[in-house]
């Protein structure tokens, strides 16, 4: 086989289109169909509106009339609907006018519009269940770049794409924490508010899952749960006629049981119903089929909704590269300022991944912004142990005063935060609750003084004591600190309790902390100890554990034999590991304040001399972390990486393609033409090409001496360019 070309069909010729409603589709195909229900008791002829025999079509001829709500208002009188219009988007402009950023004070408010940057927000996906750990998510999505989706903007969710004829109902948009879900719906919300988007939408309601817990087990019929959520006396309006959307904000803290196979069906807005039952029924569509539903979900929550009642998933990836720096420039106006910032950033190549996360950059703008404009003589953070230390201790200083008074110190407060984070990341809880706290020391009056001075590390949310970290990356480096600390102070090896190693060890040395701590994030299926392990060993540095000397009246700061460790790191690199884990040794390693493998990969590559290299299994594991770290992925040329003449003491051409598998499951195009591979490589192609999550898209497999009977095992689904 000379000449093999292949190009994977796009998703639309395999038809796998964006999922087609069969229910939606049958509504809109029957426009007179309503529930009988619905009509006998419409509450538009309570209100002496024309009732329309088809909901729908009422509802769609509105919109076409619809502009914007002060044309409405000089043309004509004022209608009942525009009156409720109007009361709630004054409601709503009041509410999401300014972004409060996990801190309740009136002087933290800063206008929505202003801060507001956009998020790079794509449309597609299965809306899969993704059981990763964010952190990994995060660094693929990185890596993925910008080559495979559609980008769409936040007000256009509902709207059709080109080449689609299906109605959208219902939206599901995921996204990890803090990736600027909540903020997403908040924009969507005020510019429909405030007259600039969707003005077809008669009415949008907001029901964040945080508030609708609180309404467990109460019964409601949805006129007076709206009602209740919006604060309004009196909201009438024609469920089947308005064009209304719902916003569902939130998912992954939903403590409703939503039941969507067993629920009771309720297809009556007047009938009262659980909480429970009237959400499922209006997401299902029983309840006012013409509304318009938005769920937002942290990934690993998203499955909580069937997907046959999905018709569109997006994704909010965060910011890309220009809108991180967008981000730093909108909110410190200082421009010499932001731009010291930005470059910092983007000199360390961690903190810069980690600024996709807008959460992550609101950290970095809070920590830098007070560091670089105060002449603080403190080494300014360059890893994310640093940059997080920095921001509890800033967050420490601002509470201050009222701890003083509360004669809660901080050494007190640290080790307990830390413990209760400890405690929940290794049982994989974000959300704690009161006899949590009491668990870890903290009493429950006390916890006001916690969440009311430390409300930007731990929220207690209104109404009900119910408690978690800002973010859950915050979680994560307290656990470290208290992780840490135990030992340094008490000789206490508190990961001991959570991980046995093969020999018990009865007097734990710093040492085996280490070794613990890596093999539990090495067997964690879903890496949701990858972020804990990389700030322990930051906090490892005696350098680092000093900078808590300004906290606790003694840090037993200690060199923990970096090299020590260092060389462990190393060994485990070595080791047969899945490429995230892999990555998150190299990260540990730059944590570690090591770059050694990193650098001599880089010197191969920048001298252009890698291909004559001799690597140890070590730096080809260092190559595939520059390579996925360093730039997008588009085309992968394997010819880079081998030598066209074969020696003994060289790797095959198909054993270089084995260890470099990652880089080309993440590129969209694969250049492997005239490499000399052979049939052994044709596994290796299989498992690339038929993965999920591979990105790639084109694969030039030209003059190689695959053998035809190896590439039709592999080439089922893929379009051949040419072949001979
Ligand atoms: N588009 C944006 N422009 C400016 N800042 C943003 C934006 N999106 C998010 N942020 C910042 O990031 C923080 C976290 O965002 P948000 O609360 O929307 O995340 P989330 O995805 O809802 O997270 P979670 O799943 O934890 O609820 C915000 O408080 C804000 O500081």
């Amino acid at each position: 086989m000379d000449q093999l070309k292949v190009k994977k069909p796009s998703s639309e010729q395999q038809g796998r289109s964006a999922s087609p409603c069969p229910s939606h589709a049958s509504m809109r195909s029957d426009q007179s169909m309503g529930h009988p229900e619905d009509l006998k008791e419409s509450r538009s002829e309570q209100q002496g509106r024309s009732a329309s025999p088809c909901p729908r079509h009422a509802s769609m001829r509105s919109d076409q009339s619809m502009g914007h709500p002060d044309d409405l208002k000089e043309s004509s009188a004022v209608s009942p609907l525009d009156k409720i219009q109007e009361e709630v988007q004054s409601n709503l402009r009041s509410r999401f006018q300014c972004l409060c950023e996990g801190i309740s004070r009136q002087s933290d408010l800063i206008p929505l519009n202003e801060i507001y940057t956009e998020l790079y927000i794509t449309e597609g996906g299965s809306g899969e269940i993704n059981n990763e750990h964010e952190i990994r998510w995060i660094e693929t999505a990185f890596r993925r770049g910008t080559r495979d989706d559609t980008p769409i903007n936040l007000n256009d969710i509902f709207k059709l794409l080109p080449g689609q004829d299906q109605p959208i109902r219902t939206v599901l948009t995921k996204g990890v924490a803090g990736i600027g879900k909540t903020v997403s719906v908040q924009k969507f919300i005020l510019d429909w508010a405030e007259g600039k988007a969707n003005q077809d939408v008669h009415l949008i309601f907001p029901l964040p899952f945080r508030e609708l817990n609180l309404l467990k087990n109460q019964t409601f019929n949805l006129q007076d749960l709206l009602q209740l959520l919006m604060g309004t006396k009196q909201l009438e309006f024609s469920p089947n006629e308005d064009k209304i959307i719902f916003i569902f904000d939130g998912l992954d803290e939903c403590r409703l049981s939503l039941d969507f196979n067993n629920s009771v069906r309720l297809c009556d807005v007047t009938e009262s119903a659980s909480v429970d039952v009237l959400l499922t029924n209006l997401i299902v569509g029983n309840l006012l089929p013409s509304a318009l539903i938005w769920i937002t979900s942290r990934p690993a929550a998203a499955d909580l909704v069937p997907s046959k009642c999905v018709h569109r998933v997006t994704e909010v990836r965060g910011f890309n590269d220009p809108q991180k720096e967008e981000y730093f420039r909108r909110r410190i106006s200082d421009q010499i300022l932001s731009d010291r910032i930005i470059s910092h950033l983007k000199s360390s190549r961690s903190l810069f991944i980690m600024c996709h996360i807008p959460m992550f950059c609101w950290i970095s703008a809070t920590v830098l912004e007070k560091m670089l404009s105060q002449a603080e003589s403190a080494e300014i953070p360059k890893t994310l142990t640093q940059m997080y230390t920095h921001f509890l201790i800033l967050q420490m200083r601002n509470m201050h005063e009222k701890a003083f008074k509360m004669k809660v110190n901080d050494e007190d407060m640290i080790l307990k935060l830390g413990k209760l984070a400890f405690r929940h990341l290794m049982k994989g809880n974000a959300i704690f609750y009161e006899e949590d706290l009491r668990e870890c020391g903290i009493d429950v009056t006390e916890a006001s003084v916690y969440s009311g001075l430390c409300t930007q590390i731990f929220r207690e949310e209104c109404q009900r004591k119910v408690f978690c970290f800002v973010h859950l990356s915050i979680q994560e480096h307290l656990a470290a600190v208290y992780v840490m600390f135990s030992f340094n102070l008490k000789n206490v090896d508190v990961l001991s309790e959570y991980q046995s190693l093969k020999h018990d060890v009865q007097y734990p040395t710093c040492f085996t902390i280490y070794e613990r701590a890596v093999e539990a994030a090495l067997q964690s299926k879903n890496g949701h100890l990858d972020l804990f392990l990389r700030f322990l060993m930051g906090l490892s540095l005696e350098s680092n554990q000093t900078l808590f000397q300004c906290l606790l009246t003694q840090t037993g700061a200690t060199s923990h034999n970096t090299e020590q460790i260092i060389q462990y790191v190393k060994r485990k690199i070595t080791e047969d590991l899945s490429p995230e884990k892999s990555i998150n040794l190299f990260h540990c390693l730059n944590e570690l304040g090591d770059h050694t493998l990193e650098k001599e990969i880089q010197d191969y590559l920048n001298a252009g001399t890698i291909k004559d290299a001799i690597l140890s299994p070590s730096q080809w594991s260092a190559l595939v972390f520059v390579l996925l770290t360093s730039e997008k992925l588009e085309v992968f040329k394997l010819n880079k990486y081998i030598r066209n003449e074969f020696n003994q003491k060289h790797l095959t051409q198909d054993q270089v393609l084995h260890n470099l598998l990652p880089v080309v499951e993440l590129s969209r195009s694969a250049e492997l033409g005239c490499c000399s591979l052979s049939e052994n490589c044709c596994a290796d192609l299989a498992s690339v090409l038929s993965s999920e999550s591979s990105c790639l898209r084109e694969v030039n497999l030209n003059f190689n001496n695959l053998q035809s009977s190896g590439v039709k095992s592999f080439l089922l689904d893929w379009e051949i360019l040419t072949a001979n």
